[in-house]
């Protein structure tokens, strides 16, 4: 075609100028947290894998027995023949740990969000147009979902529910459903939603309650399956992707809600189903998780002694209060040239830019693991505070 490469030239120039051109980097994950790029090896603070499962000797085995059993592939999508028996007894599964009546597997977290949540805002289903209150900081997948069901949105302050609860009332003459959509673990500052608080007021409004549990899921509440169970939340979507070291995401819901899905959310119509070997590590994951107590709460001590430490420094931790701990720098090129500081200091901090957070917040997201050792946390503290001092 004529004139592609000229225009996409231009497009990544302006990018490349911006200090904004992204670029694939490969590495080789080892044991331990760590990874191998460009031939040096790294301790890992950038990844999800918080339990470390992704390299579990149970999830690798259970995977690899179900990947023989099964094959290696689902081979159509599951409204065809790609749903497997076994899948059925794993949805069971999951809706008990989320004490929900029923769990659907989709495909991944973003396909879970970007399709889910157009089924639910249909407007035909509800006879009025509905309203979504959603919060200011949710992940690109949730917007992605919002926007292609085309819902009226109002977007409250991060984490405020008092601004929430304004904008209800300040809409409370409108015809139409209401939708809250929030997530319970922010993934950009780690900071924890009051979901007591925040199922109480959807509750008062009689408001549809969705939560992405992406980064909760095996780390924190009961037993570790995240903070909805038992919340009432009518949905709670995660994925396996992250603290249960695999792929794939769930919804947990009714069984009547799961019904309405498989007859409506395109991203489980029109994809084939996971592949056996990663429902196989999904199903050890799940096993595994009520036992990892003494992880999880070793991981909410990394998390605030690596706090703790920044913030004495005077750095800025934002509101983090999970695994997941932000050195908010707000420069653009200061976060890139501290994240390079940190790599020739043996650490592997990634730098994250609008947009994927707003302008003025640059910052590297370090992500805990429970894999990582004491004597990682503290050469992670000393390279930040060194790399920060040498990198004006
Ligand atoms: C809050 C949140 N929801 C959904 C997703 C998407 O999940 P997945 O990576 O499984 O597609 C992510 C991952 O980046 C996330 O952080």
């Amino acid at each position: 075609m004529k004139g592609l490469d000229d225009s996409i030239g231009r497009f990544l120039d302006g990018l490349d100028q911006a200090g904004r051109k992204r670029v694939l980097r490969p590495v080789d994950p080892l044991p331990a947290g760590r990874v191998r790029v460009g031939g040096r090896e790294l301790v890992n603070f950038s990844s999800n894998d918080y339990l470390g499962l992704s390299r579990h000797p149970e999830v690798v085995e259970r995977s690899r027995r179900w990947l023989n059993e099964y094959g290696a592939g689902s081979g159509a999508s599951r409204l065809v023949t790609g749903h497997l028996a076994a899948m059925e007894a794993l949805e069971a599964k999951i809706a008990r740990c989320k004490q929900t009546e029923a769990a659907l597997i989709l495909a991944s977290g973003w396909q879970c969000n970007a399709s889910v949540l157009p089924a639910l805002l249909d407007k035909a289903l509800w006879g009025a147009e509905p309203l979504v209150f959603a919060d200011k900081l949710i992940h690109a997948s949730l917007h992605a979902g919002l926007e292609l069901s085309g819902a009226r949105r109002y977007r409250y302050r991060h984490d405020d529910l008092d601004h929430l609860e304004s904008l209800l009332k300040a809409h409370a003459d409108k015809e139409g459903p209401r939708f809250i959509v929030t997530e319970t673990v922010f993934s950009m500052d780690g900071d924890v939603t009051d979901m007591a608080a925040l199922a109480a007021l959807a509750s008062r409004w009689d408001a549809f309650l969705y939560v992405d549990e992406a980064h909760a899921t095996g780390v924190l509440g009961a037993n570790g399956f995240g903070l909805s169970p038992g919340m009432g939340a009518e949905l709670a979507m995660g994925t396996f992707s992250k603290g249960l070291g695999s792929f794939g995401a769930y919804v947990a819901c009714s069984a009547r809600l799961r019904h309405y899905l498989i007859n409506r959310a395109s991203g489980l119509i029109y994809a084939t189903g996971l592949p056996p070997a990663v429902l196989g590590a999904i199903d050890a994951a799940l096993d595994l998780v009520p036992r990892l107590e003494g992880e999880r709460t070793r991981l909410q001590m990394m998390g605030r002694r690596l706090r703790d430490g920044l913030r004495a420094a005077g750095l800025d931790t934002g509101p983090s209060a999970s695994q997941i701990v932000p050195l908010i720098l707000g420069d653009e090129g200061r976060t890139l040239a501290v994240a390079k500081a940190l790599e020739d200091r043996g650490i592997l901090g990634i730098a994250i830019r609008p947009p994927t957070v707003p302008p003025g917040t640059s910052r590297i997201r370090f992500a805990l693991s429970a894999v990582h050792s004491d004597a990682d946390l503290d050469r992670l503290l000393a390279a930040i505070l060194d790399a920060v001092e040498a990198t004006p």
